[in-house]
Formats: structure tokens, sequence, C-alpha cells
């Protein structure tokens, strides 16, 4: 092995993968290829040839182009670059945005099926904004060069990419970046716009110790307001908030929802989902948020504290679970919606919840792979999918975002 690296070859691009990577075969061996489209033909360079069952490749040139492919949305992305020069983070740019979408669904449901052994279909829905997928991003973390300039990692590296131009980013958020500045004693930049409150450009040091210091934000989602620390976690698309909160209130089973019951919202950041399901079944709705980020669970309580029935929990998942659990507390008859981050809830938790008798569950992924892979561990307790809706939260990535429904009757 590694005598492949840096060769040239022709190949037929004929599925897409999860990770926003197409694949390709080369005497039958599997090539993962970035920066091409399923259908097409291209030369590639190999750049990994380590494994015996695969290796992976960067599009040189499109010799055979996808009737999908477009001028990629960030010109310093495009494929027309050296493939080390080429800026990280819209992946999918060089795809007509109907056709990213179409990839995103064939990726979740390939996954359902393969890992969850069910049969599913779904539309990925796109959200309010630009029609192209650009002008989203209310957030934005960019890197500092040795020679402090600013910008994105490369697509393949953590090397800094320099660029003239953000245009995923929301218009407050590209007007304010700071891309011909120079940095020095930071190693990151980030630009935070927040619907409620003044904009932010924070110059950050990774290796620094401790926790910066706290700095509260306002977000306005429908007629609500949340408040939250600068740094902590918020839906990054300017529409991705209302979008959950009413797919939330849409995916609950009226029929099954118990406002007395133990209702949980798991990986509750400041507390957006519990007020989602507070405000479709009223404040005395009885709803647990429960986080890890202390921070962020005092903002809660304060974001909630008009529901008479909610409170909010500073723990890890898994432990409050276990917790429940050694007291003899019983989820039967609640619903539980959770949110984990991208690795997903995984088995410990997916076994405590249906230990403790869940009876509906609310499933918001950011990840296919892992939703799927749960859905499997849920399956096996005698979940049913009920429902799964998927929205196009990332236009221009890969990233898709999945609400699904689970009963246990
Ligand atoms: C995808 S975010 C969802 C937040 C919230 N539902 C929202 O939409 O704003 C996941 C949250 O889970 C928290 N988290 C990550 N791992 C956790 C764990 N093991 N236990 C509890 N919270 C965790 C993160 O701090 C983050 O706030």
């Amino acid at each position: 092995m590694g005598e492949m690296q840096g060769t040239r070859l022709e190949v037929d691009v004929t599925n897409i993968a999860h990770g926003g990577i197409s694949v390709a075969r080369h005497d039958g061996r599997v090539i993962f290829v970035s920066d091409a489209i399923p259908g097409e033909r291209v030369l590639v360079e190999i750049t990994e040839d380590r494994k015996k069952s695969f290796w992976r490749a960067e599009t040189v040139e499109v010799i055979e182009a996808s009737p999908h492919r477009q001028p990629h949305v960030w010109a310093e992305a495009s494929v027309d670059r050296a493939p080390e020069d080429r800026a990280g983070g819209a992946e999918f740019g060089h795809i007509e945005i109907g056709h990213q979408r179409e990839l995103k669904r064939r990726v979740l449901v390939d996954s359902i099926k393969r890992m969850a052994a069910l049969d599913t279909d779904v539309e990925v829905q796109p959200i309010a904004g630009p029609a192209d997928g650009t002008g989203w991003r209310t957030r934005l973390r960019l890197h500092v060069a040795e020679d402090g300039t600013l910008g994105p990692y490369s697509s393949r590296s953590h090397r800094v990419i320099p660029v003239t131009s953000v245009p995923l980013a929301a218009p407050e958020v590209a007007r304010i970046t700071p891309l011909t500045e120079r940095f020095t004693g930071s190693t990151h930049v980030d630009v935070v716009a927040p619907s409620g409150s003044n904009s932010f450009v924070i110059a950050g040091d990774a290796n620094a110790k401790g926790r910066p210091k706290a700095q509260t934000i306002v977000e306005v989602v429908g007629e609500r307001e949340f408040r939250l620390d600068v740094r902590g976690f918020w839906q990054v698309h300017q529409a991705a908030a209302q979008t959950l909160t009413t797919a939330v209130q849409d995916a609950i089973d009226e029929t099954r929802f118990d406002p007395r019951a133990a209702n949980q919202d798991l990986y509750g950041g400041v507390g957006l989902l519990a007020a989602a399901v507070g405000d479709r079944f009223g404040p005395t709705t009885r709803i647990t948020t429960v986080e890890s980020d202390s921070l962020a669970t005092d903002h809660a309580a304060e974001n909630l504290q008009e529901w008479l029935g909610a409170q909010a929990i500073t723990a890890r998942v898994d432990r409050y679970l276990q917790q429940l659990k050694r007291t003899g507390v019983s989820l039967d008859g609640s619903t539980v919606v959770l949110d984990p981050p991208r690795a997903g809830a995984g088995r410990e938790v997916i076994d405590s919840l249906a230990d403790l008798g869940a009876s509906q569950l609310v499933y918001v992924a950011c990840d296919p792979v892992a939703l799927a892979r749960d859905l499997g561990f849920l399956s096996a307790h005698g979940y049913r999918l009920e429902r799964l809706k998927a929205f196009d939260l990332f236009p221009n990535t890969h990233h898709v975002e999945a609400v699904a429904t689970l009963v246990r009757d």
C-alpha cells in the first residue's frame, strides 16, 4: 500500500455516500471521490490508498459532467482550483440545489434501510431563504493562519484558505466578517449575528485555559425570545429554529400525548424544543429539559419560566436516565423529544429510554447514519417509525436534518 498515492485515473461515479462523498469503482475496489456527482466520468487523483477495501481520491477534472453540475456557489471552493486550495464547508455547492436534496434523501433512506432494515421514503424539504441555498449562516467560524490572515480550512486539511467572500453567510454575517484583517494571538474568529441583539466578531484562542467570559444574546422565534450565551449552541440557519419548532409540534401524535406525564426534552440547549411543546399543549404541560452545559441550562430555566410545568436540569443525558431508573421513575405515557449532537443518542441512551417505558419519541437528528443506527436499536425495543420528515437546514453542504416520530404500543 502507498504506491498509488498521486496516481491519476478516469472513473465512473456511480453513487453517493455519507459525508458528501461520491462512490466510484476501479478494478472492483471502491474509491470515495470528492467534488464529483453520481453519473459523472471524472479524472481523479488518489490521495489515500492504505486501506485494503477502499481508496480516497480528489476530482481533478470533470470529463463527462452531470446535468446537475453548476458553477460552484463559492468560486474559492471550485473544482477548477487545485484540490488543496479549495475552501471547505460547501461540499455540495457544485450541485444544482434540487439535486442536492435528492442526494440527501438517498443517503437518509439508504442508511435507514441498511442499518435499521426499514423501508421508508422522505422528501428533503427546502426551508425559507434564497433559492440557491446561500445567505443562511448566522454563525461562522474562520481560522487564523500563521501570517495572521483569516479564512476557512481547506476542504481536506487544517490549512487556512484565504477567501474574498463567504456566500453561505447571512448578509449581516458577510457584512461584518473581517476577511482583510490580520489577527495575532488568536486561533479562530467567530462571527455571530443573532436575530434579537447586536452582532459580534469574537477572536478566540483554542489553546487558552478556562471558559471565556459569558455574554448573553437574544434569538427571536416567532413571538418568543430566547436568551443564550454568544458561544452557546443555537441552530445555524436563520430559519432553522422556526422550522424545527413547527416540525416538532407537528411530529407529536396528539392522541398519545399526556400533558401530565414526565415529558422530556433531552439535549435541550436553551429550551427551544421544550418551548415548542409548551406552546402546542399549554403552559401547564410537564416537561423537563436536560442539557450538559450549565450555562445553557441557566438560560433554559429563564427562557421557560412562563411554562409552569417546565424545569431545566444540567446533566449528561445518559447519567440522567440512569438516575431515573435508580429512583424508580417511569416514563410510561410520556413523550420524549431528543435532539442529540452529531454522534446521535447511542445504544445506552436508547436502552434506557426503552427500559423507562417512554411511549412516544420525537428524534431530531443532524446525522442520517447516527439516526439510522439508533432507529435500529429502537426497532429492537419494539418502537415503530410512525413519521419521518427531513429539512434542508444546511444547503450547499451534505448535511441534512431529520425529525422522526417513534411510538410503542
Ligand atoms: C443539537 S444541539 C440541540 C439543542 C436544542 N435542542 C436546540 O435545538 O437548540 C445538542 C445539545 O446537546 C448538548 N449535549 C451534548 N452532549 C450531551 C449529553 N451527553 N448530555 C446532555 N446534553 C448534551 C449540547 O451542549 C447541545 O446543546
